[in-house]
């Protein structure tokens, strides 16, 4: 049993649990009552690597990172510091999150919002619309390729930006056929936890260049940034390195900088 089995099986049990407890009819009811979700797509096409900064208390390899007491006003240091997207972890067994982290910054901040969870149902997809998000992960390796392609339709059809992750070649394929805009390769392995900075970078050239590219995972700052910018990244998503930092606003602002050095050739 891997790691991500062992994640997906709490996860489904926590699902059936809030399953029981809320309708799906209300949930879209809510839903619907929310505003529009924002598009983040012509930022992260735009000029400059794009930042998503992400909340994140725990971690499966690390156990407690941070002591985020509120997690609006890291959000708030995150979007002042000029981070285009938030990514809020609201996994609760291994990342120690939860759906009220979201709406707590989906309630501060204008930038869209990114639930990171480990999605299986359309009910997880609904869940994150009432919760304010706008974007949704789907990881690939979680998923069999018919319900990848259908929860990608109805992350559109909800109005969510899904971000389809992978970890390798033969799931990059896969996330390109379902007919993923915007892919996320995560330089850690959802099975072994380990980390490799090289994968984005050997997986990235199999992502078509009309799509949006994301390098996940293992950036330690500024330098990370601009390798994995020049290895063909439009968007870099950072998490540890900001929650365990003294300075959120001003380490997401280095980021940015990084992100619109001159030596970095624009893709689109
Ligand atoms: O903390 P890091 O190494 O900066 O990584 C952030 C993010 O990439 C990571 O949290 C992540 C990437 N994909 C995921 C899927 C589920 C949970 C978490 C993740």
């Amino acid at each position: 049993m891997t790691v991500l089995d062992d994640i997906l099986a709490g996860v489904r049990e926590d699902l059936a649990e809030r399953q029981a407890r809320v309708s799906l009819d209300d949930l879209k009811l809510e839903a619907h009552r929310k505003p529009d979700a924002k598009d983040p797509m012509p930022v992260f096409r735009g000029d400059g690597i794009a930042i998503i900064a992400e909340v994140k208390r725990s971690s499966p390899s690390k156990g407690p990172l941070a002591e985020i007491a509120d997690p609006a006003a890291l959000a708030a240091e995150y979007a002042e510091g000029g981070a285009a997207a938030i990514s809020v972890l609201t996994e609760k067994r291994r990342f120690n999150g939860s759906l009220d982290d979201l709406r707590a910054v989906r309630g501060r901040v204008d930038v869209p919002v990114l639930r990171k969870d480990f999605v299986v149902s359309s009910y997880q997809l609904w869940e994150a619309r009432a919760a304010g998000a706008d974007m949704v992960l789907l990881i690939v390796a979680a998923l069999e390729q018919e319900a990848l392609v259908s929860l990608i339709e109805r992350a559109h059809s909800i109005g969510l930006c899904p971000l389809v992750e992978v970890h390798d070649e033969e799931e990059t394929r896969r996330a390109v056929d379902a007919g993923a805009q915007l892919i996320g390769v995560n330089n850690r392995n959802l099975k072994t936890l380990d980390v490799d900075r090289g994968t984005f970078a050997r997986v990235a050239p199999l992502i078509p260049s009309n799509l949006v590219r994301v390098a996940e995972s293992g950036v330690r700052g500024p330098h990370d940034v601009i390798e994995f910018a020049r290895a063909g990244a439009d968007v870099v998503l950072v998490g540890e390195t900001l929650v365990t930092g003294s300075d959120p606003r001003s380490s997401v602002a280095d980021l940015v900088a990084a992100g619109s050095h001159p030596a970095i050739q624009q893709r689109h």
